[in-house]
């Protein structure tokens, strides 16, 4: 006999992969609902009477170690449950060790921790291992269990490495239902021990079942919400379906094909080299980005100001600032409610901007979601959100050399096709396109600081040690460098100098995800290889994430196959990799549901100065799902910040990073991009960046300065060296510096 519609419980130490393990208990056991309750959530007093509700408890993976109530919160009770309450339970990672340590194992460091690398584990061929050929896991754990002779558990799989001696992989108890594993079933480069060996433990805790007399309790829709949340989601503050667009919201177009015309001269034309205007331009200035899209602002355009921790937003239009308070809802809905009442509808779908938001988030909008407390007190002085709403744009097809000219103005066609007009003439005429002014680099009274290698080093020094304490398995430590240049110089030329920048970054380091994002007080200015998320409009929208993790210098003789074989081929790389890989898996799961792929593993990408290991993941509402057609900006607002910034777990990450780093990283490190009209929607990762603050209260005098923070870094594992990553962070900061006439020593 077996169980119907099972329910499993699912221990979540705190966002390790937790929602891939309930991604793959859903795979492995027919017909079950998982329902997640984080460890600290309830009392085991509290848990006890509705355990009968449940046929199975997962227990989940997590930073820290067992022996630390505060990371193992209620799990520890669960290896003590005796009797009418006794049932199966399936460990995994931290699990197992909280199993162990509460059954007379001990605990101990491993010699050489392992994060995101791959070992085929030895097993009994019995037990959860029946019938299981050969097992490739990945593991993630600093901590380790020995297993005494003769104890009340039994060691059901191992590895023997030369490193680390002889590990515990899996273990049963013998008396009661319980089973763990050491390694990462969940993990996407798991093979041969993941859905294999759950569905042996779901065969094993139903046998266990029947022999005890146990049965599953009928669920009682009174317990609802007090026993965790049923996995996949539903996110109850989601309109499922959007009401049709207002027939008023219509978007004018017109297409010409102009290919000698690019986007620079476009930006120009629109008035870009008024420096005190406001200004949006997203540049795919490389492959493998295609469009581009050009605002074409009014003054009184709307921008959206939000600081987080603020009740208000500001709305900046013209002269006139106003702001509009949140009430009971956070900055998110308020932009979903505004996209909701610009819905358009009618516009080439091949197009992928209509109009809509274009600006940034900064890295710093993504923690309240994480749930983690800034620790910088300090008043926020710039905006976490700046989006302006783009109502006239003009979108170049670089492949084609196509230009959309679009307005969601109504009756705005003469705009249109002035636009048209105009850019025709333009791109006939024989006028020269302008040359960017030439004196860019610094006076000797330009002052730079760049980040200290010896403090860097002792960073990256303090970030290892969380990763050997169990605490993280990947961080990525960044740091900033600071440009302040005399406001007399920046002044010398009458145009934008900001502008002129962005060309020369342009220039020296074209890349797909390039911007030139002018709304005061920022000015952000881009050259970024990345993206984070694209989203494509509803219905079904398909959201892709493409996590760049690993990068070496392009140099004489690093050709592609040098590359690959330094990159794809080096275990490091590709465990840097991995591990973000099955953390955007976790956050794209737990909006989605099921249905995550990763459609490209550690592909080695060229750009214009380094070589880079990118992968893609893919997620899709389940087409069982009721439809969802704000999919695109949940899974936005739940990835934030990207986890290739921040490593993994990301919520404990995050917390270190933020006593590591001693400032806030503001807009480096976020995101950038646009929110379309349609729905649609595509941000890149905030990195080869740099951006400044003005104050625009006052006129720049003689002696006010410009100031540009430039942040750089990369991600660390246990296997990084203090040195090659220094030098990689001065590599990422140079491919910006260079455009201040700045070359940086790879060493000093
Ligand atoms: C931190 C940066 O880059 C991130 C880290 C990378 C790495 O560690 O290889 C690669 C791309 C980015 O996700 C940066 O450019 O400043
Ligand atoms: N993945 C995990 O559960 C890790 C467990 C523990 N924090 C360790 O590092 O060993």
């Amino acid at each position: 006999m077996t169980i119907e519609n099972p329910r499993i419980l699912l221990v979540d130490s705190y966002d390790s992969f937790t929602h891939n393990l309930a991604a793959l208990c859903r795979r492995s056991i027919p017909g079950c609902s998982v329902h997640i309750i984080k460890n600290d959530e309830l009392s085991i007093e509290s848990l006890r009477p509705n355990l009968r509700y449940f046929s199975a408890i997962l227990v989940g993976p997590g930073p820290g170690s067992p022996d630390n109530a505060e990371d193992i919160g209620i799990v520890r009770d669960l290896w003590k449950l005796q009797d009418d309450d006794l049932l199966p339970i399936f460990g995994v990672c931290l699990g197992l060790q909280s199993l162990a340590l509460e059954s007379g194992g001990t605990l101990g460091r491993l010699k050489v921790v392992k994060h995101g690398q791959i070992s085929q584990v030895q097993h009994t061929s019995s037990d959860i291992f029946q019938g299981v050929g050969e097992v490739h896991a990945v593991r993630y754990h600093s901590l380790h269990v020995t297993v005494p002779t003769g104890g009340s558990i039994e060691e059901l799989g191992w590895v023997d490495e030369e490193e680390n001696g002889h590990v515990v992989m899996a273990i049963k108890h013998h008396r009661r239902p319980f089973w763990a594993v050491q390694y990462h079933p969940e993990s996407v480069r798991t093979e041969g021990g993941g859905c294999e060996v759950l569905v042996n433990f779901w065969s094993l805790a139903q046998g266990w079942s029947r022999a005890a007399g146990r049965r599953q309790t009928p669920w009682n829709p009174s317990i609802a919400g007090k026993v965790g949340t049923l996995w996949p989601y539903n996110h109850p503050q989601r309109t499922n379906k959007l009401t049709a667009p207002s027939s008023k919201n219509l978007l004018i177009s017109r297409s010409v094909h102009l290919p000698q015309l690019k986007s620079t001269r476009i930006c120009e034309y629109l008035g870009v080299l008024e420096e005190r205007s406001k200004f949006v331009l997203l540049d795919s200035a490389a492959s493998p980005g295609r469009f581009s899209v050009i605002g074409s602002l009014l003054p009184t355009s709307l921008q959206v100001a939000y600081c987080v921790g603020d009740s208000c937003v500001s709305l900046i239009s013209g002269n006139h600032t106003t702001s509009d308070e949140l009430g009971a809802h956070d900055i998110w809905q308020w932009l979903a409610t505004y996209m909701r009442s610009k819905r358009v509808a009618n516009g080439n779908p091949s197009i992928p901007f209509w109009g809509g938001f274009v600006g940034y988030l900064s890295y710093e909008l993504g923690l309240p979601t994480l749930e983690v407390a800034s620790i910088h007190t300090k008043k926020k002085a710039h905006p976490d959100v700046n989006l302006v709403f783009v109502e006239r744009s003009i979108v170049l097809d670089t492949d084609t050399g196509t230009l959309h000219i679009q307005s969601i103005l109504p009756n705005d066609e003469s705009w249109v096709d002035k636009v048209v007009q105009d850019l025709t003439d333009l791109a006939h005429s024989e006028e020269q396109s302008r040359k960017p002014t030439a004196v860019l680099s610094l006076s000797p009274i330009s002052t730079v600081i760049l980040p200290d290698r010896k403090r860097y080093i002792a960073k990256i020094d303090r970030a290892k040690e969380c990763l050997f304490s169990g605490d993280s398995y990947e961080l990525c430590v960044t740091a900033q460098t600071k440009i302040s240049i005399p406001h007399h110089q920046t002044k010398q030329s009458t145009t934008s100098t900001s502008w002129d920048r962005y060309l020369q970054l342009k220039k020296l380091n074209p890349a797909p995800h390039s911007a030139y994002l002018r709304l005061h007080p920022t000015t952000l200015i881009s050259s970024s290889p990345e993206r984070f998320l694209s989203y494509s409009r509803p219905p079904n929208s398909v959201c892709q994430l493409r996590p760049i993790k690993g990068t070496i210098r392009k140099a004489d003789g690093i050709t592609r196959a040098v590359a690959e074989k330094a990159l794809a081929g080096s275990p490091k790389e590709v465990a840097e990799n991995l591990m973000i890989v099955d953390l955007i898996r976790h956050d794209l799961h737990g909006i989605v549901g099921d249905n995550v792929t990763v459609s490209q593993f550690c592909g080695v990408e060229e750009y214009e100065t380094v070589w880079q290991l990118v992968s893609v993941i893919e997620g899709q509402a389940d087409p069982s799902a009721p439809v969802d057609e704000e999919l695109g900006w949940n899974v936005l607002k739940a990835s934030l910040p990207p986890g290739s910034m921040t490593g993994a777990p990301k919520k404990r990450s995050v917390e270190i990073l933020q006593h590591l780093e001693d400032k806030e990283r503001e807009v480096y490190s976020g995101v950038f991009g646009y929110w379309d009209v349609g729905g649609g929607g595509d941000w890149s990762v905030t990195i080869r960046s740099c951006f400044k603050h003005d104050d625009l209260s006052t006129k720049p005098s003689f002696n006010s300065n410009e100031e540009w923070t430039i942040g750089a870094g990369g991600a660390i594992t246990a296997l990084s060296d203090s040195e090659a990553e220094w030098d990689e962070m001065i590599l990422k900061l140079s491919s910006v510096l260079k455009s201040f006439g700045i070359t940086p020593p790879t060493s000093y």
